[in-house]
């Protein structure tokens, strides 16, 4: 039996905070931060009756557009609002992550880490039904849970999921390269075209569902395997085109023409950020927190995934696209000593200015130019952001004189 804990921060996680120069105070006003809410667009005028509803009044946040706030201790599930999709909890610190992208309506969007998706439904609000986004997660459970989300909030039009390794994905965006794979295909493939997507499964499809469940590991799809889609919207690019048209990758030197207008890393990391996500292992029983948390080979090999990550996601991005990568951690190791390897390895990645962070209340990262939002400066959850442009080498040498 664990010893339940009498300090609000375990031991180990202090230890943690020490051994990557942390100040543990930044967590001192956690009790105090707030929940925060997106409201769909087009509910304005429904903000004074979800406020009876629940009871309390929702404070404006006057740095995020459409974000507010509620004390800590206000349950939103429960009401009429949430479960008819009105609102939505995402922490601001995240909803800063999505902003710092730049979408423009009709943006193709890559969304490498998606799951459980509060990031992505955002991102689909954004671009106002024009564009398309890509979610993609390793975790098929999580990533079916994004799947129900984006059904619930009725996002889904113009998006399609992948359960597929971040680090290796290689599928273009939709529509982009429509007509030459219309073009290569031919009269005998129109009957293998997708038809709408529905949630029951044909009987071969659940036999491999049977199959997947009866091996534990099968949940997280390995290095190598095919992407699976696992859902796609009408408007998706997906309806009436053939597997190996979606499935088509194209050669590198096309996807700085076709590759993907946005694209958001908000890597796997050890969520050491999010002071919620630490509290849960109160019950999960601190014993797990030392190894799915603290475990130095564990946080060695997800430095390696976030490069990785990283590196795959740019490659996926078209010239004068724009990358985020985030992370709930808030050590170096995983951010800021990132961020220097991917710039070392990526001559045309150029990191940018987050230009509508000027008001923002959060903190400059190691490297000038990223942000630490923290939940003492910023009274949001912990979250590390960086923006990368994608130019050419060439631009960038001159550049540099
Ligand atoms: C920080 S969470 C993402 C949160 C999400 N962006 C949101 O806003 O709800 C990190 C996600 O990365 C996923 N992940 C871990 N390894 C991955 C990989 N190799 N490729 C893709 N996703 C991965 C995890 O399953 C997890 O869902």
């Amino acid at each position: 039996m664990e010893e339940p804990s009498t300090s609000p921060l375990p031991a180990a996680f202090l230890d943690f905070l020490k051994e990557n120069g942390l100040d543990p105070s930044i967590y001192s006003a956690t009790d105090s931060t707030p929940r925060y809410v997106r409201l769909k667009p087009g509910y304005k005028a429904d903000v004074e009756e979800i406020e009876d509803e629940i009871k309390c009044k929702l404070e404006k946040v006057s740095w995020l557009p459409g974000f507010y706030s509620l004390p800590p201790d206000v349950q939103i599930a429960g009401s009429h609002a949430y479960k008819t999709g009105k609102i939505y909890g995402i922490d601001a610190a995240s909803g800063a992550a999505v902003t710092a992208l730049d979408i423009l309506p009709g943006n193709h969007v890559l969304d490498l880490c998606a799951a459980p998706g509060a990031k992505l439904c955002m991102i689909v609000d954004l671009l106002d039904g024009l564009g398309s986004v890509t979610g993609v997660d390793v975790s098929q459970h999580r990533l079916a849970a994004c799947r129900t989300m984006l059904q619930k909030y009725a996002l889904g039009d113009i998006c399609r999921l992948f359960v597929a390794d971040g680090a290796t994905f290689s599928l273009t965006p939709v529509n982009v390269t429509s007509e030459s794979k219309f073009g290569e295909s031919t009269l005998e493939d129109s009957v293998d075209r997708l038809r709408e997507w529905t949630s029951r499964k044909s009987w071969k499809e659940r036999k491999k569902t049977a199959k997947a469940k009866q091996t534990v590991s099968a949940e997280l799809v390995q290095s190598g395997q095919d992407p699976e889609l696992i859902f796609y919207g009408l408007k998706s690019g997906v309806v009436g085109f053939t597997k190996s048209e979606i499935y088509r990758s194209p050669p590198e030197n096309e996807l700085l023409s076709y590759g993907y207008d946005r694209v958001l890393v908000d890597a796997e990391c050890t969520h050491d950020g999010s002071i919620k996500h630490i509290q849960k292992f109160e019950s999960w029983g601190w014993t797990s927190f030392q190894r799915r948390v603290l475990d130095a080979e564990r946080t060695d090999n997800l430095t390696v995934l976030q490069l990785r990550l990283l590196a795959n996601g740019f490659r996926l991005l078209k010239s004068g696209g724009i990358l985020v990568y985030s992370t709930c951690s808030l050590t170096v190791a995983q951010n800021e000593d990132v961020v220097e390897q991917f710039l070392k390895d990526n001559a045309s990645a150029e990191l940018q200015e987050i230009e509508v962070a000027r008001n923002w209340p959060c903190k400059s990262g190691g490297i000038p130019k990223t942000l630490r939002f923290d939940p003492l400066t910023s009274q949001t959850s912990g979250l590390f952001v960086a923006k990368f442009l994608k130019i050419s080498g060439i631009k960038k040498r001159e550049s540099r004189g």
